[in-house]
């Protein structure tokens, strides 16, 4: 299988190039040349298998230049750091609602699928390929200490991770800056996660800079991370009752649009999945565009639920290409435009599979306090704003990115429960290491120039 920019003017890759790669040299995002179609034989072959089993079946349509032993003991790898033997379990909470718990990874947020495993692919391009490789990456808060603890004690690699400043939650931050790992580098930076989004994308569109020093991605432009998402919406949908597969709705937290685009993939792959609600925070740029068509940038505000705090989604882009039929040039000239306005009027998005709802500051407790009243369950602020409402004539499966002990202050606000996690409380000990730079692609390539392997 190929994979092609969503540009129109980078040549095609195998899988593990475009992994490598991570963003298309011509600055935009890798997708597969054509999607999979899945057949209803496929999906009840598919039924029967565990987690790394069925994770290893998907991806054989993709990742078709490592060989089935080889990809196969990549994917047992990633997942044994799982600490449910679900993986991702389903949770009912009522006849019409079920939770899907995606934190159950080693760093307590649903980055961990894919981070793991790609985690486990570069280590592997590491050594046959002979090479050391720089990985780079920009967080609101989740991704950065996944793509860390994915890397950990792997040898070859270095992990340069950007973070606003004061803007994640502290035991995030302590994932990220108490590792003690001489060869992870948390970069705080003055400004917001767009902020570092921008710089990262202008470093990897620099090819002399990201050849030199072998630079890999490990945020949701790497288009391994998206398919290894799309897992868990397979895993989900296989395990619901037959006679409600079809007028499922997936309720996602959403923030760059990766986790969302990647249910969104799934269905376009023929798997019958009726919708996908877009459930957004105050940063509400996604939020505006399913529900009046405009797509216009505002000021990051930040919020209870951080790790949402975005309003240049990247992977709009991915969805964009795909909504103008494929058409690079016209990606490449509204990219454009919006890169100059900031703003884009869509007209042909898939209206009827996507609704959104949003949540803003005030509302995030009080919705952590009637879930919990109501149903005994302690959602994490991000979960929360995927409690919003919901359509009463369909099953909503709520996806729940984090885990609540992440965000202790506003659990206890809200509820007055105190949640802990042993990992979490392990880092309360140990010193922050974390380095000031500002939030400049030449700051940045400084920085990374003298510690790069
Ligand atoms: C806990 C949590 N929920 C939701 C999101 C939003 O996911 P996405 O950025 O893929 O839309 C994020 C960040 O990505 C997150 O860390
Ligand atoms: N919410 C993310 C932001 C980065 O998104 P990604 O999916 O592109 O890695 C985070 O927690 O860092």
């Amino acid at each position: 299988m190929n994979f092609i920019s969503t540009r129109g003017e980078a040549p095609a890759l195998g899988f593990s190039d475009a992994v490598a790669t991570g963003l298309a040299p011509d600055g935009g995002l890798f997708l597969p040349e054509e999607l999979p179609q899945f057949s209803g034989d496929d999906l009840k072959a598919f039924a029967g298998l565990d987690y790394p089993a069925l994770c290893t079946a998907f991806f054989r349509r993709f990742a078709t230049d490592i060989d089935d032993a080889t990809f196969a003991a990549i994917v047992a790898k990633s997942y044994t750091t799982f600490s449910h033997p679900e993986i991702a379990p389903l949770v009912p909470l009522a006849d019409n609602l079920q939770v899907l718990e995606l934190f159950h990874g080693p760093t307590l947020a649903f980055k961990d699928f894919a981070l793991q495993l790609l985690g486990n692919l570069y280590e592997h391009q590491c050594a046959t390929r002979q090479q050391t490789i720089n990985v780079l990456g920009a967080t609101s808060g989740d991704t950065g200490a996944a793509a860390i603890h994915g890397l950990l004690g792997k040898p070859g690699t270095a992990i340069f991770i950007l973070y606003p400043d004061g803007r994640v939650a502290p035991l995030q931050e302590r994932q990220m800056t108490c590792t003690g790992a001489d060869n992870v580098f948390a970069m705080a930076i003055e400004g917001s996660f767009d902020d570092a989004q921008t710089a990262l994308k202008e470093i990897f569109a620099d090819q002399d800079f990201r050849l030199s020093h072998r630079l890999s991605a490990v945020n949701s432009i790497n288009l391994a991370r998206v398919l290894a998402q799309c897992v868990y919406y397979l895993s989900a949908w296989l395990r619901l009752p037959a006679d409600r597969q079809d007028n499922v709705e997936f309720v996602v937290p959403t923030g760059n649009f990766g986790n969302v685009l990647a249910g969104w993939m799934l269905q376009k792959m023929g798997v019958p999945i009726r919708g996908f609600k877009v459930a957004t925070n105050q940063n509400d740029i996604l939020y505006r565009l399913f529900t009046t068509g405009e797509y216009q940038v505002d000021r990051v505000a930040p919020s209870l639920a951080p790790s949402m705090d975005i309003q240049v989604a990247s992977n709009f882009e991915r969805f964009l290409y795909f909504s103008v039929g494929r058409d690079a040039a016209r990606v490449r000239e509204i990219m454009s435009t919006f890169k100059a306005t900031g703003q884009y009027r869509f007209e042909n998005f898939d209206a009827d599979t996507f609704s959104a709802s949003r949540c803003n500051d005030a509302e995030i407790p009080s919705i952590i306090k009637s879930v919990y009243d109501r149903y005994g369950y302690v959602a994490d602020p991000h979960t929360a704003c995927a409690f919003a409402e919901h359509d009463p004539d369909r099953l909503s499966v709520v996806l729940s990115t984090a885990h609540p002990a992440k965000f202790p202050d506003t659990i206890r606000a809200a509820i007055g429960v105190d949640p802990t996690h042993p990992s979490l409380e392990a880092l309360k000990e140990r010193p922050i290491i974390k380095h000031p730079v500002a939030a400049t692609a030449d700051a940045i390539r400084g920085f990374i120039t003298e510690r790069a392997l």
